[in-house]
């Protein structure tokens, strides 16, 4: 794929240059067709017949194989639905009672903390005594022993899009008998991921980032087929029954991973997906790869040689990085409220972290050296410093 043609597959706003992919994708042009199509066409003319006539009860299942192809995950290992941190809640808890007698649950100190917070309600929820261990990064593979039960990091780091090595700390896990659970909200059309190849346990992830799904896209999980069908659904709706439409009083798992559904599939976010998997289903991830390191590399280049007062945060080494740079400045938020004033969208984490996300399928090099030259003029003329950019918004 020619990754100078696709930009114009996305209705971006003339002048911005958008470094804000990593936490909300651009919109493909063909959405609003769609999800009109979908309404006129489908909702509006099919009324209930749709569910049959459209196919939308079975969405969860085949965009889940088609972004199941962006992860290494194999067709019918993969379904989406609700949201992440619901998919991260019910990996967990189908994964925890597949190792009885321990009572570690491993994670890291950088994990976005929803992924924490469900790990907190859950344990309080199932009384045993979890103990949810959070060391810093890179201290994580050291904490790995025979007392985890699961191992829960989010490969790509939120705040400095450091990578874990997915391949190693899995298989360390499964050396020491414990089960993992992959967080790919920040990989998942970032980053190659072979989820089969790594042996992975559970997955879950987002699409509304790097996959360009819309606001509030529904998330993904993936369970490895040789686990599947040992895999107890907590989130026991109707939907991930054997036969939903059989009415039965008792819960029965259906086969697979569609017990990981829940309810309802969100028809009209799924139909908003779709159109960006269209755009996805030709893009090799190891060229999207390429392209997205040299996009990084240039921007951090550039930052360092014109830019002063800031410090980077990510790794210097682009083979431990994800799909986004950071850096650091004291007034970091303050800095990046000009820069969107100026039409250079990225965001602003605390306590001081200004994060650029890097898209190659609606980026190119010129708009890297553009988002460089105003950056530099901003920090060179101190042009950040006035009340308005200092407020903070209630989202950031
Ligand atoms: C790594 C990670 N996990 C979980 C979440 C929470 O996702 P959601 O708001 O879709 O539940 C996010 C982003 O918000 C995230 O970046
Ligand atoms: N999901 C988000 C939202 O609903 C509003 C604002 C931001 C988000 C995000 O996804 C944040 C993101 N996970 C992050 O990496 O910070």
């Amino acid at each position: 794929m020619d990754f100078s043609r696709t930009k114009a597959l996305f209705d971006l706003p003339e002048g911005v240059i958008y470094l804000d992919g990593n936490s909300l994708g651009a919109m493909p042009r063909g959405v609003p067709e769609r999800v009109e199509a979908l309404l006129r066409e489908e909702w509006a003319a099919q009324l209930i017949r749709g569910w049959n006539a459209c196919g939308w009860m079975d969405m969860p299942a085949r965009l889940g194989d088609r972004v199941g192809r962006l992860i290494g995950a194999a067709p019918g290992s993969v379904v989406m639905g609700d949201t992440l941190s619901v998919k991260v809640h019910q990996a967990l808890a189908a994964a925890l009672p597949m190792r009885p007698d321990r009572r570690v649950i491993l994670s890291d100190s950088g994990n976005f903390p929803s992924d924490l917070y469900m790990a907190q309600g859950l344990a309080g929820l199932l009384g045993q005594g979890h103990e949810i261990r959070t060391p810093d990064p890179q201290d994580v593979e050291a904490a790995i022993t025979d007392e985890v039960a699961v191992l829960m990091l989010t490969e790509v780091d939120y705040r400095t899009g450091r990578r874990h090595e997915m391949a190693r700390l899995t298989a360390k896990a499964h050396a020491h008998g414990a089960l993992t659970i992959w967080d790919l909200a920040h990989s998942a059309g970032a980053v190659p991921v072979d989820l089969a190849a790594v042996d992975a346990d559970f997955a879950v992830g987002c699409t509304y980032k790097y996959l360009n799904g819309g606001p509030g896209a529904p998330a993904f999980i993936y369970v490895a087929p040789r686990l599947v069908d040992a895999v107890e659904a907590t989130l026991s709706g109707w939907l991930g029954h054997a036969e939903p439409f059989a009415f039965a009083p008792d819960y029965a798992p259906a086969p697979g991973v569609g017990r990981m559904r829940v309810g309802t599939p969100p028809v009209l976010a799924l139909a908003a997906l779709e159109v960006a998997l269209d755009i996805w289903d030709e893009v090799d991830m190891g060229a999207l790869r390429a392209a997205s390191v040299a996009l990084s590399e240039r921007f951090i280049a550039g930052v360092e040689a014109r830019c002063a007062g800031v410090t980077l945060a990510s790794p210097r080494d682009a083979t431990l990085r994800g799909s986004q740079v950071s850096f650091r400045h004291p007034q970091g938020y303050a800095v990046m409220q000009a820069l969107i004033a100026e039409g250079v969208i990225g965001d602003f984490r605390q306590p001081d972290i200004m994060r650029f996300g890097f898209t190659p399928l609606y980026l190119d090099a010129g708009d890297i050296d553009r988002a460089v030259d105003i950056l530099a003029d901003i920090l060179a003329t101190g042009r950040w410093d006035r009340p308005a950019f200092h407020a903070r918004k209630a989202v950031t």
